[in-house]
């Protein structure tokens, strides 16, 4: 829920009464169904004094490494605010989305003595723990809000008001709260300019990311007036080159009176407001009816993309990232993928084991060899072993190598294993989750004594390298059902890092026009707006390697001018009457532009049925399966390629389904 709706909502007059649970009788919904959830999900007891719990130093400094970006694009803001809060008996706390508190701004009256009273760094306010609060209740409800004195669930927090403000990231996720609070004094009306400023606050340090997050596009504000400084509007607009809307702040959606992120992101400029880039460039564009109306659409100023430029600096330089750096290629315009890269720069040359999930095709090779590339060991060895790709009983010594003679049919002079070979350097374990248990216990032991003894060797070898892990599959469910080691997976989870899959990112179009760049061989193929648009709509099972795929498939069909609807492969559009439809593929916007169904297309469907897929449909992959691996004779790589999967899924899928080429 947006914070602004409850900026509309004044605060109401003390209650006098109480519910039968407790609340006050007359208090706002949101303060009742938060008592509601207090007593019926969370089973608290409106009676017991509750303690509000306090994290270790080294539990908090985890919490705030994870913040890293909302606190240090934060801070200019929180400044001015403490600036204008000083002295007058408030506290400012920021919480992350877990209700732990980040950072405290104390005054120097009553500041000090609500900070003993609990009110400070490294305390969690979420609601099922405490209760009933401003900082817990917001998250809970989205929305901004102040709970006063008796609404508070804890006896011991109600001589306290605190209003609290969500703090919403550029993809329009809570990442936490703001929080002003100070003892109850008057009533609740008078809370009402806290409150506001908080809002306002709020929106400030949102504009403060957003504008961080989009730097490499062009940013757009919302104004009422021609003249309006431009610089100082926390209503923002993403665009890209062609004109796309890739994000927008919740103030803009205000203005716009959008109710939904979903709703404009992802739509032309044009569309929206009337005005293409260029005329907003050229001069403030006034937006006359529909949505809007009665703002301006203005450039920021100096608001060239900067493809290449350098991050902000940041208090720890040494670890902060440069923005050109692979790994923010490799994040491109999302703003999650870019806070991922943030903390993989953070814990660079730190050799902290770090996790990639994410589904097949989104890039975690990529994400690995970016991570080795900025990091200290960047000119020693990557090492790739992908666990699914080879037999089981050849796992062991690819990893561990063997000594000269241990094996009939062993390699002459011994074989250096994977570990031995990426001494010094990086070694990426891909598809960990398809290591066999026991090897799984000899790989832990290994990454904790940091040397191996080959195979048929006895001497040990000590080995110094950074470990990075890759799977598709949920590692802690596996670890649920004992498929996979909890031990192992502690180890290898030191930073776990979900990157997206290409329909959920939110820079999606701007990433297709990228990919098809670099895939054209000359500058004068463009990709077509409406060819854009069916990509944009599609959802991707295979992700980037299937983008390419398809592309690549479109660029051989097109005249060499433009690819266009026409020249896409079949797979990218809506299924016909009576065929199956694949739950998540959006409507066409231009259903009749679409093209009858060809018979034949080179990228062919990449649908995985899921676990829970029907015998009927299996049997249908393990056919469409065979058929790609006959027809490139067992050539996995060009089969998985023809599939539009990566080749480890392909065989992970061989075994599935026990296909052989006999
Ligand atoms: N940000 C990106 N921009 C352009 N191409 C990309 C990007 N990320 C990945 N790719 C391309 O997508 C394809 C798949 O990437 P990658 O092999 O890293 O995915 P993966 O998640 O490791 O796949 P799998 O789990 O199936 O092994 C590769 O061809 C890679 O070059």
């Amino acid at each position: 829920m947006n914070r602004h709706n409850s900026q509309r909502h004044h605060p109401r007059a003390p209650e006098t009464g109480k519910t039968q649970q407790g609340a006050p009788q007359q208090a706002a919904p949101e303060i009742l169904g938060s008592w509601q959830r207090c007593i019926e999900d969370y089973h608290l007891d409106p009676g017991r004094s509750l303690r509000v719990p306090r994290l270790s130093d080294s539990e908090l400094q985890e919490a705030r490494s994870l913040q890293d970006s909302l606190l240090h694009s934060a801070d200019p803001v929180f400044e001015r605010l403490r600036h204008l809060g000083g002295n007058s008996g408030y506290c400012v706390l920021v919480s992350d989305a877990n209700g732990i508190v980040l950072r405290e701004y104390i005054d120097s009256n009553r500041g000090q003595e609500l900070a003993e009273k609990g009110l400070s760094v490294g305390t969690v306010w979420s609601e099922n723990l405490v209760g009933t609060n401003g900082l817990g209740t917001c998250l809970a409800t989205g929305e901004a809000l102040t709970v006063y004195a008796g609404e508070h669930f804890g006896r011991e927090l109600q001589r306290f008001s605190c209003s609290s403000a969500p703090l919403i990231a550029p993809d329009g996720d809570i990442i936490g709260t703001l929080d002003i609070s100070t003892y109850a004094q008057g009533d609740k009306i008078g809370q009402g300019l806290a409150l506001n400023l908080v809002c306002d606050t709020a929106d400030q340090i949102e504009a403060a990311m957003f504008r961080y997050a989009y730097a490499r596009h062009h940013l757009l504000a919302l104004v009422r007036s021609p003249l309006a400084d431009a610089g100082q509007s926390n209503a923002l607009l993403a665009v890209n080159d062609s004109g796309w809307i890739l994000g927008a702040t919740s103030a803009a959606l205000l203005q716009l009176g959008v109710l939904e992120r979903c709703l404009i992101v992802g739509q032309g400029l044009a569309t929206l407001t009337g005005a293409s880039l260029e005329d907003v460039q050229r001069a403030p564009w006034s937006l006359q009816q529909g949505q809007g109306s009665g703002c301006w659409l203005m450039r920021l100023a100096g608001d060239t993309p900067r493809p290449h430029a350098p991050a902000p600096a940041a208090s720890n330089s040494a670890a902060r990232p440069h923005i050109d750096s692979q790994l923010y290629r490799a994040a491109g315009g999302d703003p999650t993928l870019q806070r991922n890269a943030d903390i993989c720069h953070r814990v660079l040359n730190r050799d902290i084991c770090i996790l990639l999930q994410g589904e097949t095709g989104t890039g975690k090779e990529v994400w690995a060899r970016a991570i080795h590339d900025s990091s200290a060991r960047h000119d020693k060895p990557f090492v790739t072993l992908n666990c699914a790709a080879i037999p089981e009983s050849l796992i062991e010594s690819e990893l561990f190598g063997y000594s000269a003679g241990t094996f009939t049919g062993g390699l002459k002079g011994g074989k250096v294993g994977k570990i031995e070979a990426s001494n010094g350097g990086t070694l990426f374990l891909d598809e960990i989750g398809d290591m066999p248990l026991m090897l799984q216990a000899r790989l832990l032991r290994v990454l904790a004594e940091g040397e191996i003894t080959p195979l048929g060797q006895i001497k040990p070898v000590r080995i110094d390298l950074h470990v990075i892990c890759a799977t598709h599959r949920d590692l802690a469910g596996a670890v649920a059902q004992g498929e996979f080691r909890e031990d192992l997976y502690y180890r290898i989870s030191g930073v776990r890092i979900g990157l997206l899959s290409l329909r959920e990112r939110q820079d999606r179009l701007a990433l297709i026009e990228q990919v098809f760049a670099q895939l054209r061989e000359s500058d004068s193929v463009v990709l077509d707006a409406q060819a854009l648009q069916v990509l944009g709509n599609y959802h991707w099972p295979g992700n980037i390697r299937q983008l390419k795929n398809a592309l690549q498939f479109a660029l051989c069909m097109c005249d060499g001018r433009a690819v266009r609807i026409t020249d896409l492969p079949d797979e990218v559009f809506p299924p016909a009457p009576g065929e199956p439809v694949c739950q998540d593929v959006s409507s066409v916007p231009d259903a009749a532009a679409v093209p009858p169904h060809r018979l034949v297309s080179l990228g062919a469907s990449a649908t995985t049925p899921a676990d829970g897929a029907s015998a009927t449909e299996q049997e249908g992959e393990a056919a469409q399966i065979l058929g790609a691996l006959q027809q490139h004779r067992w050539v996995v790589i060009r089969a998985a390629q023809a599939l539009g999967i990566s080749r480890s899924t392909l065989h992970r899928k061989i075994r599935k389904y026990g296909l052989t080429d006999a």
